[in-house]
């Protein structure tokens, strides 16, 4: 039998890379501390609230974070205390893709259990993303041609064909989960959307075409 060691991981299908590429981050995520996370989610909001493509913004859609992921509650108080409209995350019957107008706090809640916090309101369809002029996507890594690595359901890279040309797509990530393209890329399949800025805590990156 061939050791697992002279399997070359670069030879396996991009599906199967990114598998392994999920399960590595996954585990790092759930070591990384609450307290930092908190911290994190400020400095994220403030990165994304300094850059040129929000000024003007009058309708933004934002994830709405989970315990390990890069944390929004701070960015998506702070847009809409600046009055913009931001639209999250909404799923209906089995994944399908919606958005829903956030208004408060305390209306986020998991609607069902595997699910993140959901807001209560109007269920609007997918197309209502064509409204946005910036939007915030979870991503478990990106490198630095904008590929990014979801969670796997491909949720957001079909909404994402709803997103209005040339609407910047801004992926938040940890310090540790951005890469060099050049020495490790993260495996790109035909239907993922690249996005166009990464926003890590240490800092801006923006994707060079
Ligand atoms: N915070 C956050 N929100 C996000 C995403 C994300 O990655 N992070 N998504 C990024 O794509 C979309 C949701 N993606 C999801 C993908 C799978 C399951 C899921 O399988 N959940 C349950 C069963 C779901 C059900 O049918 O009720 C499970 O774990 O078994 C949920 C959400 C939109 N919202
Ligand atoms: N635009 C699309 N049209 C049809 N199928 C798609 C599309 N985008 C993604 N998929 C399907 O979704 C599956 C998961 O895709 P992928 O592994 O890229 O998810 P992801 O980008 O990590 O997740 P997400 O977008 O939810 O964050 C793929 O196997 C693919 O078949």
């Amino acid at each position: 039998m061939t050791p697992l060691s002279h399997i070359d991981p670069h030879t396996l299908p991009p599906a199967e890379q990114k598998s392994a590429w999920r399960s590595s981050v996954r585990r790092i995520r759930l070591q990384r501390g609450e307290k930092r996370n908190t911290q994190h989610a400020e400095t994220l909001r403030d990165l994304v609230m300094a850059l040129p493509e929000f000024e003007g913004v009058k309708c933004a859609s934002v994830y709405v974070s989970r315990s390990f992921e890069p944390g929004t509650l701070p960015l998506i108080e702070a847009m809409l205390e600046q009055g913009v409209e931001v639209l999250l995350p909404r799923l209906g019957e089995g994944l399908q893709r919606g958005w829903s107008v956030y208004s408060q706090a305390d209306d986020l809640v998991p609607r069902s259990p595997g699910r993140p916090p959901e807001p209560s309101g109007d269920f609007l369809p997918q197309s209502r993303l064509a409204d946005a002029d910036i939007i915030v996507v979870p991503a478990l890594a990106a490198d630095t041609k904008g590929t990014r690595l979801g969670q796997g359901a491909g949720w957001y890279d079909r909404a994402l064909t709803d997103a209005r040309p040339g609407v910047p797509i801004v992926a938040l990530v940890f310090d540790d989960e951005f890469h060099d393209a050049a020495e490790r890329p993260i495996p790109r399949e035909w239907h993922d959307v690249p996005v166009m800025i990464v926003v890590r805590p240490s800092g801006v990156a923006r994707i060079v075409a």
